[in-house]
């Protein structure tokens, strides 16, 4: 097990906790609070005397229970697109002097506006987008005189934090559709082939606005030209729609391209009617349902039972304004703070890269709802909080070194850990086994193998039926919680008498790294690593510069 080094705290070094050495010390210190306490250092020099406890509680770790920032905070949202539908194509003619009747001058639609998608650090939650539900981008402008083309619909970029992932649900998309509507007649043999079914259909022309109904029973109109897709539908991604936004995304990727314009009337002229008084309507946009939700929550995050002071020690590393009381679920959904690696003098504090070679300039924190005995089977706030924890990179076991033994502690949670685990993987082996119906008419023969293929016995009529269009998606595959890489921060150690609490604590984790215990996950394949326990007052913020040091040390690993 790896000791830790560095400011330790006063219940390893009593004797500092009484002499004004101490006090000087923590005011000049790095310690995260040291901001609010440059601030406030010149009067708290001036009360240098007054007892420790009124001086190192600052008013930000130790607020009053009314004192927080209201956090809002989604997981998943399902959200509608609609792509913009094409402007309609012009009808008009030249008009001049002399010229008493000018060839037609009418211009094409504009292309509707597209949908974008980019996954950029420093958005942690989905709640915006959870909240707006539909997303429009804006119709192509209609064509007008003179040949002017109308201008494009706008586009809409949607901004995802890192870690999303997107799933389609359902999607509608008028083009493909109308193409397999045409598929289909032409491929009917009741039509002869000089008939041109479809040609005349309101939805899809635009009539000269002076021209009478009678006009246009007798007028003849082209065949409906085929309908037009934009060139940028070549970099929508395949239907269905599964994307793993893992990494920031330098530029924005096309979820779903404008529909293009309709033609203005000069595309109509023929020896027949030089004049056509008629135009194409635009396209209409193709609209996509996804479901998007947060793989990744944080990369670290604090599992705890309740009133440890888990949201304490998040306001202790970053300037996180969660609720603090002295009570169990103060916290009801998840607190994301960032911490930014820089000791505020213009250079890194911790030097890190990322897996991918980009500097590691921050890291988010999620404090979790309390987790109580039984939480698996749903008590207390349960399956909702544990679904957090499953989402971030790095776990800290948050345990109260001043309420009970923190070995049984950590045991207890590892425990509720495990047997979510355990109903997590029966789940998705349900539901992997309920999306394939198998029905038999006759016999029993074949082989389940060649069911899944999907094939149809002849023989015996083996048929599977695979929902496709069902609205539920299976829920997300994730990494096992075993596997994540863990430590342990003993919290409330300013508290007398927790030093032989701490201690039992810290040779529980050496017997456990020399693997003379067995894994409190009791599972085989669980994070074999450096073990550590990091003992920390949150409350006065001391300690607690160990965290972000060795929570990159587990992430870059
Ligand atoms: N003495 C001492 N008290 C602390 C420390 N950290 C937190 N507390 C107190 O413990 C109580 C609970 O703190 P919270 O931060 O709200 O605990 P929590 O784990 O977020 O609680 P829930 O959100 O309810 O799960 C508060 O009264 C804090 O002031 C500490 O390091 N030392
Ligand atoms: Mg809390």
């Amino acid at each position: 097990m790896a000791r830790l080094q560095g400011p330790l705290l006063p219940f390893l070094y009593p004797r500092l906790e009484t002499t004004p050495f101490r006090l000087v010390r923590s005011l000049r210190s790095g310690s995260p609070d040291h901001c609010c306490r440059r601030q406030q250092s010149t009067a708290a020099l001036s009360q240098v005397q007054q007892p420790i406890d009124s001086l190192s509680q600052s008013p930000h770790l130790n607020p009053p229970p009314t004192d927080y920032g209201r956090t809002i905070f989604a997981d998943k949202a399902t959200l509608t697109l609609s792509a913009g539908s094409g402007g309609h194509g012009c009808i008009s003619f030249l008009r001049e002097k002399y010229i008493e009747a000018g060839p037609a001058n009418g211009g094409d639609g504009g292309s509707g506006g597209s949908i974008y998608i980019q996954a950029v650090r420093g958005e942690t939650s989905l709640h915006k987008l959870a909240r707006r539900g539909i997303l429009r981008a804006g119709r192509g402008k209609n064509g007008q005189g003179k040949s002017k083309g109308g201008t494009r619909g706008e586009d809409v970029l949607v901004q995802v934090p890192v870690g999303t992932v997107v799933r389609e649900v359902s999607r509608h998309d008028p083009i493909a559709e109308e193409e397999e509507t045409r598929r289909l007649e032409e491929g009917s043999e009741e039509i002869s082939p000089g008939e041109t079914r479809g040609t005349w259909r309101r939805d899809k022309w635009v009539l000269y606005p002076a021209s009478t109904p009678s006009e246009y029973a007798t007028a003849e109109f082209p065949p409906l030209p085929r309908p037009r897709k934009s060139n940028l539908t070549m970099a929508q991604p395949e239907p269905p729609i599964a994307l793993d936004l893992s990494e920031p995304m330098e530029k924005p990727m096309l979820l779903a391209a404008g529909a293009m314009g309709g033609l203005g009337n000069p595309h109509f002229v023929m020896s027949a009617n030089r004049r056509p008084k008629f135009a194409t309507r635009g396209e209409a946009g193709i609209s996509v349902t996804l479901e998007l939700e947060l793989k990744l929550l944080a990369d670290v995050g604090f599992v705890g039972m309740p009133n440890v002071g888990k949201s304490t020690l998040l306001r202790a590393l970053s300037r996180s304004r969660a609720r603090v009381g002295d009570w169990a679920f103060t916290t009801l959904q998840p607190n994301i703070g960032t911490m930014v690696l820089d000791n505020s003098r213009g250079r890194p504090h911790v030097q890190v890269n990322r897996a991918s070679g980009e500097p590691r300039t921050q890291i988010s924190i999620a404090d979790i709802p309390g987790l109580i005995p039984d939480a698996h089977l749903d008590k207390g706030l349960g399956l909702g909080f544990l679904r957090h924890v499953e989402r971030a990179q790095v776990l800290a076991f948050v345990v109260d070194l001043s309420a009970s033994d923190a070995v049984e502690a950590l045991n207890n949670l590892w425990k509720e850990l495990g047997e979510f685990e355990t109903l997590r993987g029966m789940e998705t082996n349900m539901q992997t086994e309920s999306r394939v119906v198998e029905w038999k008419a006759f016999g029993n023969s074949t082989s389940a193998a060649s069911a899944r293929d999907g094939t149809i016995a002849r023989n015996n009529e083996n048929i599977v039926i695979e929902p496709s269009g069902s609205q539920s998606l299976p829920a997300l595959p994730m990494a096992p919680i075993s596997s994540k890489p863990w430590f342990v921060v003993a919290t409330k150690a300013d508290v007398e008498g927790t030093q032989g609490n701490f201690a039992r604590l810290q040779a529980y984790l050496d017997a456990l790294a020399s693997g003379t215990v067995e894994h409190p996950s009791k599972r085989k394949n669980a994070w074999k690593g450096r073990l550590a326990a990091i003992p920390v007052s949150a409350i006065r913020g001391e300690g607690v510069d160990r965290i972000p040091e060795w929570t990159v040390g587990l992430l870059d690993n």
